[in-house]
């Protein structure tokens, strides 16, 4: 699946599913510019990069305010860059009256603003060329509660700004959807929960989960085959989920496993203490519909 020739930018790539992305990408033969908080550490992603050229770039928004230009090509941005992961787990089990209100901003400020602004002047590139893929990374949190009130509002928001920007974005031929990971094995949760004894956050059941997540270059592998999508168009303001991709273009984990699908009735089954001994026999291609989803994460 060759991506030779295209210009991609990933937010967030020093670490996690932002990193993942990028090797695949470039992995894929595209010039991945990535950008993240700390120099070091993205020349560490930089340097694992087997094929490919990965470019560094600082991000300086300040530029287009200063009257600089947007020009070049641009085929594939990703919003992924993420802050909020550690206030997560170390407020875990909080009420939001309990938490201090600040993580609000810890989650939301890069993992939303940081991803409408990015689209932004991406879209400026994108729309010029007539073509152009965004992505925005959001989660289960946007379509039920997970973990607390900021992280579901976030997720949610994320969801609707692809959506609502494949609106306005159809007729240039530009794609925007929403990319859903499971529980993804980042070094992050690698440190807070899968190397604990008791999980930051003292949750028992986030370690069974997480120890059957995915690695974070799945997310990546489902990016590279929706750029290729013939009917790529037709996928424009959805949320997709990386199990059904992974369905769709035959993609196993980079260890040779399957992708956990996360809304099949054995994996939901498995969540529920009296009846998780259903899932051993309740045949795992049966899913939970994807209207259902919607439905519960919201009241009519
Ligand atoms: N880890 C999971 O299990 C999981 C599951 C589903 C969805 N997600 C979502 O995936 C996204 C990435 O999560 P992750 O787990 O890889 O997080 P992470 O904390 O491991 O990585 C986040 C990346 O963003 C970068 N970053 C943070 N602030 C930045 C800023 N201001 N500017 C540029 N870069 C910045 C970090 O340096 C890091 O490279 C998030 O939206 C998260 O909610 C994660």
């Amino acid at each position: 699946m060759s991506l030779s020739g295209w210009v991609c930018v990933v937010t967030g790539a020093s670490r996690g599913i932002g990193r993942g992305i990028a090797l695949q990408l470039s992995e894929a033969g595209a010039t991945v510019y990535i950008t993240g908080r700390q120099e070091t550490s993205l020349k560490q992603t930089a340097a694992q990069v087997t094929f490919g050229r990965l470019h560094l770039k600082c991000w300086r928004p300040s530029l287009e305010s200063r009257g600089g230009n947007c020009n070049g090509r641009l085929d594939i941005l990703v919003n992924n860059a993420y802050a909020g992961v550690q206030a997560i787990f170390e407020n875990m089990g909080k009420k939001f009256w309990e938490t201090d209100p600040s993580i609000w901003d810890s989650i939301n400020n890069t993992g939303l603003r940081g991803h409408y602004f990015f689209s932004v002047y991406a879209s400026r590139i994108m729309v010029a060329q007539g073509q152009g893929l965004i992505v925005t990374i959001s989660s289960m949190g946007g379509l039920r509660y997970l973990f607390n009130v900021p992280y579901g509002v976030g997720k949610a928001a994320c969801n609707r700004l692809a959506a609502d920007m494949a609106v306005e974005l159809k007729k240039r031929g530009v794609a925007s959807v929403s990319l859903l990971p499971g529980a993804v094995q980042t070094e992050l949760v690698t440190q807070l929960v899968l190397e604990k004894e008791t999980p930051q956050g003292g949750d028992p059941t986030l370690k069974e989960v997480f120890a059957n997540g995915e690695s974070t270059e799945v997310s990546g592998m489902c990016i590279v085959n929706l750029a290729k999508d013939k009917h790529l168009m037709s996928l424009t303001g959805k949320i997709l989920l990386t199990c059904d991709l992974a369905k769709r273009y035959g993609i196993k984990d980079i260890d040779g496993r399957s992708v956990t699908d996360y809304t099949s009735l054995t994996f939901l089954l498995s969540r529920v203490p009296y009846l998780s001994w259903l899932s051993a026999v309740v045949p795992s291609f049966i899913h939970l519909p994807r209207f259902v989803l919607t439905l519960t994460s919201n009241r009519f």
